[in-house]
C-alpha cells in the first residue's frame, strides 16, 4: 500500500525533505505551503508528487506529516492538528531548530493520541525558499529526534525507516539537550554573525570605504546573517533562555580578551589564538558540518575565457557543478577560482581533470 506524506511548508528544508523522500518506494509526497508561488514552484519542479491547496483536504489520508515552517508557524499548525480528523496511526514530526517549546505541545497532542516526534535535521544554509531545495542536502548530516519520553519504539522505527532516505545520520536527545547544543553551535552564532554586521553598518557615516575592505574573514564569519530574519526571530524567541546563558558566557569571554588587550604578554596574546586553532582544527568534519559544499580551489591565471575553459574540461569529463565564484581576494585562500561539487568523489575527479588538462594548481581550504 502507497504510503502517503505531507509536508507543510516547502522552503529550503520542507523541499529538500519532499526531494529526498521522493526515493523511498511506494511513498506518495503531498505538499503544502502558505505562499502560492512556492506551492505552484513546488509543482512544476516536482519537489513534490501532489500540492494542496488546503492540508486539511487531505488530513484524514495521510501516513506521516512533517512541518518544514518556521518553528512558530508550527506551533499554531500543532495547535490546529487538535481538531484534524487524523489516522489513527499518523506520525507527525518537525524539521524546526528549537525543540523545548514545540516537544511541550507535542505532550498536549500525545493526550489526544497523536504520536508526534520531534525532529531536526542539522544541515542546512543561508539560503531560504524552495528555489534552493536540494535532495542531498541532509546527507551525512545529523539528524537529531527529540521523542518524548516513552514514546513506542515502533513510531520510531517507523520514522527512521523513512527518514534513511535523507541519508543523514539519525540521533536521539532531549528537547533541552537539543535547545541548549544548538544555541551553543548555531543559534549564538547566528546572534553573534548579525551583530558584527551591525557594527559595519556603524561604520558607514564616517568610514564608508570600510564595507568595500570586507572580505574572506569577515565574510566567512557573517555569512549566516544573510539568513531568513522570520526564521532567526523565532528560533531567538523560542530558544531565549539559553541564548541569554551563551550571552553571559560571551561577556565573560570578552571581558578576558579585554584584560588580554591591555595587560597581556605578546606570549599571553599569541596563546589565545593558538589555543583557539588547535581547538578549531581539531572539529569533526562530519559531525559540525552545517554547509559543507565540496569546494575546489582552483588557481587560474588572469586571461579572458579561462573559466569556461576550466568549466569546459569538467563538462567533457561529466562532473557536475553545483556552484562557482570568484573570491576577489587571495589574502586568504590559495586560488581564485571556487567551484562546488556535490560530493568528495566528484571533487577528487575534478582536481584530477584540472590537473591534467591545465596544470592549474587545485587546493582543498
Ligand atoms: N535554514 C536552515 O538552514 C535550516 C532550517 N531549519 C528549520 O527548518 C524550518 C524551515 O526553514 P527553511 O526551510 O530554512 O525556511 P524557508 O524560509 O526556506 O521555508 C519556510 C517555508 O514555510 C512557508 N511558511 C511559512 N509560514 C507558513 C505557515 N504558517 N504555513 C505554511 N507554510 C508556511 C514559507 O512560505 C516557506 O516556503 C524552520 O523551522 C527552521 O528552523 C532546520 C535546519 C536548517
Ligand atoms: O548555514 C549554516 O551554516 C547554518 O547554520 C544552517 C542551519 C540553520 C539552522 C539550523 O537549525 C541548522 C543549520
Amino acid at each position: 500500500m502507497t504510503r502517503k506524506v505531507l509536508v507543510i511548508g516547502l522552503g529550503l528544508i520542507g523541499g529538500s525533505i519532499a526531494l529526498a523522500l521522493q526515493k523511498a518506494p511506494e511513498t506518495k509526497i503531498i505538499g503544502y505551503d502558505m505562499d502560492a508561488q512556492t506551492r505552484e514552484h513546488a509543482k512544476t519542479l516536482n519537489i513534490v508528487h501532489d500540492i494542496v491547496a488546503d492540508p486539511l483536504a487531505v488530513a484524514a489520508e495521510v501516513d506521516v506529516i512533517i512541518f518544514g515552517t518556521p518553528v512558530n508557524a508550527t506551533l499554531d499548525w500543532m495547535e490546529q492538528l487538535k481538531s484534524w480528523p487524523l489516522k489513527n496511526k499518523v506520525i507527525v514530526t518537525d524539521t524546526g531548530s528549537t525543540k523545548k517549546l514545540i516537544m511541550q505541545k507535542a505532550s498536549e497532542l500525545r493526550e489526544l493520541g497523536i504520536t508526534f516526534i520531534g525532529g531536526h535535521p542539522m544541515a542546512g544554509s543561508h539560503k531560504s525558499g524552495v528555489l534552493a531545495a536540494k535532495a542531498h542536502l541532509f546527507e551525512n548530516a545529523y539528524y537529531m529526534l527529540t521523542p518524548l519520553a516513552g514514546e513506542e519504539i515502533v513510531h520510531m522505527a517507523q520514522l527512521e525507516s523513512l527518514l534513511k532516505f535523507t541519508h543523514a545520520k539519525v540521533v536521539s536527545v532531549s528537547a533541552s539537550e537539543h535547545d541548549h547544543m544548538t544555541a551553543v553551535v548555531s543559534h549564538f552564532p547566528h546572534v553573534i554573525a548579525a551583530s558584527l554586521v551591525h557594527q559595519l553598518g556603524g561604520e558607514n557615516g564616517e568610514y564608508p570605504m570600510t564595507r568595500s575592505l570586507a572580505a574572506g574573514g569577515f565574510r566567512d564569519v557573517t555569512r549566516i546573517a544573510s539568513s531568513n530574519p522570520i526564521l532567526w526571530r523565532d528560533i531567538t524567541l523560542q530558544n531565549r533562555e539559553e541564548l541569554l546563558t551563551q550571552l553571559d558566557g560571551w561577556e565573560k569571554e570578552m571581558t578576558r580578551i579585554k584584560k588580554l588587550l591591555m595587560e597581556g604578554s605578546s606570549q599571553d596574546i599569541e596563546n589565545y589564538f593558538a589555543v583557539a586553532k588547535e581547538l578549531r582544527d581539531e572539529l569533526p568534519i562530519s559531525a559540525g558540518a552545517m554547509y559543507t559544499p565540496f569546494d575546489l580551489y582552483v588557481d587560474v591565471p588572469d586571461y579572458p575565457g579561462v573559466i569556461s575553459e576550466v568549466t569546459g574540461f569538467l563538462a567533457d569529463e561529466a562532473i557536475s557543478i553545483t556552484n562557482l565564484r570568484i573570491v576577489e581576494s587571495r589574502e586568504d585562500v590559495f586560488g581564485i577560482l571556487v567551484i562546488s561539487f556535490q560530493s568528495e568523489n566528484d571533487r577528487e575527479r575534478a582536481a584530477a581533470c584540472i590537473q591534467k588538462r591545465a596544470n592549474f594548481e587545485t587546493y582543498i581550504s
